[in-house]
């Protein structure tokens, strides 16, 4: 039977799956800017023309001494959830290091998506050449992570959180990089745990590439 979809009145509580939560508000500012560093770091390690072997290796030390200081501190355990205030009142849980959306993942854009004024969710996130695949553009791969996690959100919102059984991505014009990608989906239709959801990128209002997706809801545990 198919039904129509509707918003859950309850989400489940990763801490029922045995999962630690973090409130985004809790994220020190530091943290933050340690993120955006470290990811500026890696986009400029990738891209520098330095052949300078002392230059290189005094850099090299510096990045693992900083690297010891941080590891002094126990590691997060994995699948650590956050918690986020969305702007419409609502709620939602992400894993923290999420490599497309986590707070502190710092080879995340990370991209931010909310609930949409006419339904489902959109985003925006302008990507750099750490996402690169052909010369100057997007990776393929990203293109399906972004649409991923865009469908997975979708379905979330809508119903509960789910996995993704099924992505199908069609690339329908090159994706650039330093263009800001605006990101949306919506649910079309839910089946028991199934729910069927589309989305797409759009640059300059353009479709890049979109996506038809099957996420099953996860149970919760008894
Ligand atoms: C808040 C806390 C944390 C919540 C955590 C939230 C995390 C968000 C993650 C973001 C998105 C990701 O990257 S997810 C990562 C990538 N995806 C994965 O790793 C998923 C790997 N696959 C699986 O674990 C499994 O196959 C599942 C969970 C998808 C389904 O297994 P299952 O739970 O045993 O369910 P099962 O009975 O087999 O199937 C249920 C229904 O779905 C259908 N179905 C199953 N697979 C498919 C498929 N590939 N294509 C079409 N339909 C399918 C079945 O026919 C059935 O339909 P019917 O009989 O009802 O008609």
């Amino acid at each position: 039977m198919t039904v129509n979809t509707q918003p859950a009145t309850e989400r489940p509580d990763p801490r029922a799956f045995g999962l630690p939560v973090v409130e985004q508000a809790d994220i020190p500012a530091e943290l933050r800017t340690l993120v955006g560093r470290v990811h500026a770091l890696i986009d400029t390690v990738a891209n520098t023309t330095e052949t300078d072997p002392a230059v290189l290796a005094e850099a090299a030390a510096a990045v693992e001494e900083v690297t010891d200081r941080l590891a002094a501190a126990p590691r997060r355990q994995i699948g650590t959830m956050v918690r986020r205030d969305l702007p419409d009142g609502d709620s939602e849980y992400g894993t923290i290091t999420n490599i497309v959306a986590g707070d502190t993942n710092p080879a995340a854009p990370p991209l931010s998506l909310v609930p949409a004024a006419g339904g489902g969710v959109h985003g925006e996130v302008t990507l750099d050449t750490v996402y690169q695949g052909p010369p100057g553009l997007v990776h393929g791969g990203w293109i399906a992570a972004l649409l991923d996690q865009a469908v997975g959100t979708a379905s979330s919102l809508a119903t509960s959180p789910g996995l993704t059984a099924r992505l199908e991505v069609n690339y329908r014009r090159p994706t650039p990089l330093f263009n800001p990608l605006e990101i949306t989906a919506e649910v079309e239709r839910t089946e028991r745990r199934k729910v069927y959801v589309n989305g797409r990128i759009r640059v300059n209002g353009e479709v890049t590439a979109e996506a038809t997706a099957i996420m099953v809801r996860v149970e919760v545990p008894e």
